[in-house]
């Protein structure tokens, strides 16, 4: 039994189990380990696609909120995308160095040859023209196929690069960035990269062609005219196609570029913006014009009042063509006249603007917060208003010192004065040397004259108010020389009691606030609801209306930062004059040139109306110089210069170790101005240029005269231009500020006493 048992014995069951599960299992772990790899697959992808898209997220943030429903015309490319393009940001791809990046040469894919600009994200500047140009290209290519978009060359593309997170993705990157450093990129910062993609233009600059002399074609006065008339097109494109007009703000020849056929187009809109609406209506209370923006962007501008305007071209136009330039002989000391002369007349211009935009505010008798604006006018105007009448006496007393002091140089080589300034300096143009009437003496009467004129006489000043507030305001802006007003304001002190004493011995500006702002405000509230309801239902604002009349707190607080560095300006440096008299500045490079430029551009509104400082040295017009507002007339100065250098085959600056006598010619601006004065244009065309039709050239350097008038309103619309270069109509003639000296006309007279 036991044997039987014995041989039933089964195996034991462990061994069996084992082997049985050791048999299923495997597959199992096969399984397993397949779908764990699955999986993990899975995931990574996952995770790739999320950060993918989260780098994507991220990037997108950094474009201008403007360009959410903008953005349709643009293309994002990728940093390899381009890198590839390019060759690894090749050095033999470069096409050249702007002021915030090199420019590459490449190809897409698809086979379409690009310029790719790689801007440098280390300067907050060149991310607010990435990202301008960018707002601008959208809106451009938004405007579909309209035939006049071939004007100008705008980004389509751009890529927004930022480092990523993975260590690999770091390391590549780093890579990468280190190629674009070795290539010139810039240092190699792993922060950012900003790109922009544009069409390639294959003839480059107009820089780079006609100042570099690289396009031979060039020589041919025919192309020179037709790059001329595209030019002239894209700014018509510009002022007059767009709406809102853009102000290009840096029209030059290196922003010029040549496609395949030559044809001209202005490119780099870094700088551009649309133009702003008006200013709001005077009958606006102050809080809600400060809290606008409003009166920074009147009162930076260094405008000058028409009476000014009409008078100094009276001046121009009534004692004009008394000298002989040619007569004095061709000497340093003229040229140094030339370019202190440039230099004293946008000296006075500015001081003047400054002086008559309080002035006008005191003496303007409609405008209900007179008084109010005027201390606003002269604290933002970089005066305190204690010290205005000291501040203006002494700076244009110091102008008309040097100015003296240069005349009399220059009266010992025989130079001559040709202009109003000089001539009121020198006693010439009806002033008389000896009764000492200079520039400051003009001023102050021009002052005195304009609030004797329009003093305030309306009704809604009380006779208190009256009192204070234009004995209060005036005798501090004309001086010592109101006495008979300051004695009635004693007078009317003395009668007060004390406690009125005390609190009108407070700031004007305050009790003025106190007193009266309330009732007006409200009025003035009303109003507004009143003019506003109207209006809403009669048209419907444009966005960038709106935009400026709701303007972001990044943008208010923007423009109070223009604010005070518009009231600081007035002591700092004019690139514009320092442009003038110093040519190293200009050829220290583009970074040099971006230097002048402001950086307040918030990045919301890169496209308002926010004022900043822009162009480069030599193009940009005197009025903006000082940081004064940027209109369309900017651009025709600019246009103005760029046509004599066209036609001149040369820069706008430029001292050759030639020679003295051509020192005089260093300055192209005011050569072209005493070649007017001697009737001979036509020396100003480039000598190497073949079959000149002297009539196109003579017409080019006319237009080019008429855009660079001192007052911008003479200057013509870029409408006038078109019709001007395509023979639609006929250029008027030349100012008498170009005109030629009449034979035997005023010889320059000495301050000097002659000999008994
Ligand atoms: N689309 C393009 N096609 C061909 N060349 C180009 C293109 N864009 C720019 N370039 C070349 O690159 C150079 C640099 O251009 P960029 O606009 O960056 O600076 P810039 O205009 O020369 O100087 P700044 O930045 O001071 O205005 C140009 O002078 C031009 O030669």
């Amino acid at each position: 039994m036991s044997s039987l048992v014995a041989a039933m014995k089964i195996p034991p069951a462990p061994q069996f189990h084992h082997n049985r599960t050791h048999q299923v299992s495997t597959p199992m772990l096969i399984a397993t380990a397949i779908a764990a790899t699955i999986a993990a697959a899975a995931v990574a992808t996952l995770a790739v696609v999320l950060y993918r898209r989260f780098s994507r997220g991220s990037a997108a943030a950094t474009v201008p909120s403007d360009l959410g429903h903008t953005t349709s015309g643009l293309s994002r490319f990728s940093f390899s995308q381009l890198r590839r393009a390019t060759s690894s940001f090749s050095p033999s791809h470069k096409l050249g160095q702007g002021g915030f990046g090199p420019v590459y040469r490449g190809a897409l894919l698809s086979g379409q040859h690009v310029a790719v600009k790689l801007m440098d994200s280390d300067f907050l500047q060149g991310e607010r023209e990435f990202q301008n140009e960018l707002a601008l290209a959208s809106k451009i290519l938004t405007m579909g196929s309209s035939p006049d978009r071939g004007w100008v060359v705008v980004p389509f593309g751009f890529c927004n690069y930022e480092e990523g997170v993975g260590w690999w993705r770091r390391r590549r990157k780093k890579a990468d960035l280190e190629a674009v450093g070795e290539c010139g990129g810039g240092g190699s910062s792993l922060s950012r990269r900003l790109l922009l993609v544009y069409e390639l233009m294959h003839n480059g600059s107009l820089q780079n062609a006609l100042l570099d002399r690289r396009c031979p074609e060039l020589l041919d006065w025919r192309r020179r005219f037709s790059i001329v008339v595209d030019i002239a097109h894209g700014l018509h494109f510009l002022h007059v196609v767009c709406e809102p007009p853009v102000i290009h703000g840096d029209i030059k020849p290196s922003n010029i570029l040549l496609d395949s056929r030559l044809s001209a187009k202005i490119a780099d809109f870094g700088l551009a913006r649309l133009k702003s609406p008006p200013p709001l209506n005077g009958d606006q209370n102050l809080e809600e014009a400060e809290a606008h923006g409003d009166e920074i962007e009147y009162l930076s501008s260094p405008k000058i009042s028409p009476f000014l305007q009409s008078e100094i071209g009276k001046k121009h136009n009534g004692g004009g063509g008394d000298d002989d330039a040619s007569a004095t002989g061709e000497t340093a000391e003229c040229s140094t006249i030339t370019c202190f002369e440039e230099r004293c007349h946008e000296e006075a211009d500015t001081l003047t603007a400054r002086v008559s935009d309080a002035a006008e505010l005191i003496a303007s008798p409609a405008e209900p917060l007179t008084a109010l604006h005027a201390a606003s006018a002269s604290e933002a105007a970089g005066f305190d208003r204690e010290s205005l009448d000291s501040v203006v006496i002494d700076t244009v007393a110091s102008a008309s010192r040097s100015g003296r002091r240069k005349i009399s140089t220059a009266s010992g080589v025989g130079g001559g004065a040709k202009d109003w300034w000089w001539r009121q300096d020198a006693g010439g143009g009806g002033r008389n040397v000896e009764s000492g009437s200079n520039v400051k003496d003009y001023v102050m009467e021009w002052i005195r004259s304009e609030i004797k004129k329009e003093r305030p006489k309306s009704e809604w000043l009380t006779p208190s108010t009256c009192a204070v507030s234009a004995e209060d305001c005036l005798p501090r802006v004309i001086g010592k020389t109101v006495k008979k007003k300051q004695q009635r304001k004693l007078e009317w002190w003395v009668s007060l009691d004390e406690e009125r004493r005390k609190k009108r011995s407070r700031p004007a500006r305050e009790w003025w606030r106190e007193e009266f702002c309330e009732e007006l405000t409200n009025k003035s509230k009303q109003k507004t609801t009143l003019k506003s309801k109207s209006n809403a239902e009669a048209v419907e604002l444009h966005w960038w209306q709106k935009d400026r009349d709701h303007p972001s707190p990044l943008e208010r607080s923007s423009r109070l930062k223009q604010r005070s560095w518009s009231r600081n300006s007035h002591t700092g440096n004019d690139p514009w004059l320092d442009g003038l008299s110093c040519e190293t500045k200009v050829n220290n490079g583009k970074r040099r040139s971006r230097e002048g430029r402001g950086s307040d551009i918030p990045k919301s509104c890169t496209l308002s109306s926010t004022p900043s400082m822009r162009g480069t040295i030599c193009y940009v017009a005197p009025e903006y110089g000082g940081g004064g507002p940027l209109s369309e007339k900017c651009d025709i100065y600019s246009f103005g210069v760029l046509l004599l250098v066209i036609v001149s085959g040369r820069r706008p600056l430029q001292v050759t170790a030639s020679p003295m006598s051509e020192f005089e010619r260093a300055n192209l601006v005011s050569w072209a101005r005493q070649l007017a004065h001697v009737g001979k244009l036509l020396d100003l065309v480039d000598p190497s240029l073949t079959a000149v039709d002297r009539e196109q050239a003579l017409l080019c350097i006319t237009v080019g005269l008429l855009c660079i008038q001192r007052s911008p309103s003479r200057r013509p619309s870029i409408k006038e231009i078109v019709d001007f270069l395509t023979g639609q109509s006929e250029p008027p003639l030349l100012p008498l500020e170009f005109s030629p000296s009449p034979p035997g006309g005023f010889s320059f007279k000495s301050k000097k006493k002659a000999p008994q």
